[in-house]
């Protein structure tokens, strides 16, 4: 059995007008147990939808969904027992509560002894490094912190299934490490989770799978390092005070996927190879442009460029 067997997933909105929207269109994708699934895609792909409908708190149009077993719609309950959900932004916290209290609420909601409650509160206090701050009140938390404590919260019921959305968004660096930490940890311990994420390198370093999906469908389902191949292709040089003539032929280079201005001044050739890398540079280099800088293009552009080369249109 599959911790998380969807299929032919469907999800339609109506807009105001009553037009229909299709946030989700056949979507099919197994995750067996134990495995970290990232799931990556530009915003409005349907990735919160995904996670709403799995964790049963949005219904879906057609097809299925099954939960260690259990289907979303039919067998909620055993769904929300074996299931823990951490959305990014601050909102579910008792803010005038301490940590310690938020915690202790929703254990017991899932029927905890007063001792058991207790040991289980310390525990994941401890784990997700809130021990020293318990009993603050969530209210004053940082963003960071108060999202720790909303994955504390996803793990009152250890649950078999974890999904996190966005979950180290307004983290610092060292707390987006520290929680990638635990989630390894998770997944040492067989908890299968589902997570979705802009950044790349986060979900390269934590899935054992990734899918990348965009306007309702999947993409492709793949190991990072196959994404983290595809990803890599692609490179982009920033340049600054560009002559216009210069620009042109930067354009007709070959491997020069596109020249855009992002912003004023600012002149942004990306690129799918490091030849065609190289050859940009070079050219800028003989125009006398000192002021250049080559990166990696996010996620998001990447993103972009293979669902384009896939023929699909692009944006919403
Ligand atoms: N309640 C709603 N009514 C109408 N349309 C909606 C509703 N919720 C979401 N949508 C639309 O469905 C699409 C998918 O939204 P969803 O939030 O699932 O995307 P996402 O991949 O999570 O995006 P992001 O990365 O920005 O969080 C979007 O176009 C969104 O506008």
């Amino acid at each position: 059995m599959q911790a998380l067997e969807i299929s032919g997933l469907t999800r339609t909105y109506r807009r105001r007008g009553g037009e229909e929207f299709h946030a989700l269109r056949g979507l099919d994708l197994d995750v067996p147990r134990g495995e970290v699934h990232g799931l990556l895609g530009p915003n409005g792909a349907g990735k919160t939808t995904l996670c709403k409908i799995v964790s049963t708190v949005l219904l879906p149009t057609a097809g299925t969904v099954r939960v260690l077993g259990h289907d979303v719609v039919t067998d909620t309950a055993r769904v929300k027992e074996r299931l823990g959900i951490v959305f990014g932004g601050e909102k579910g916290l008792y803010e005038r509560l301490t940590a310690r209290q938020n915690l202790t609420f929703w254990a017991s909601l899932y029927g905890l002894g007063r001792a058991a409650r207790r040991r289980r509160v310390d525990e994941l206090l401890e784990r997700v490094g809130l021990a020293d701050r318990a009993d603050e009140r969530a209210g004053d938390f940082s963003r960071g912190m108060k999202q720790r404590l909303h994955l504390a919260r996803g793990l009152v019921s250890d649950p078999g299934v974890l999904i996190l959305d966005e979950p180290t968004v307004g983290m610092d660096p060292v707390a987006a490490r520290d929680f990638r930490a635990l989630v390894g940890e998770l997944r040492g311990r067989g908890t299968t989770v589902l997570m979705t994420t802009h950044d790349m390198a986060e979900a390269a370093a934590l899935s054992d799978r990734v899918s990348l999906i965009d306007r309702g469908t999947l993409v492709m389902t793949e190991s990072p390092a196959a994404v983290g191949d595809l990803v890599s292709a692609y490179e982009r040089v920033d340049a600054r005070g560009v002559p216009g003539r210069v620009r042109e032929s930067l354009a007709g280079l070959p491997g020069v996927v596109s020249v855009t201005s992002p912003e004023e001044g600012l002149t942004r050739v990306e690129t799918s190879s490091p030849d065609a890398t190289l050859a940009v540079q070079r050219a800028l280099v003989e125009a006398r442009v000192r002021d250049v800088a080559r990166s990696r293009p996010d996620l998001e552009e990447v993103y972009l460029h293979l669902v384009g080369e896939r023929g699909m249109a692009v944006g919403e």
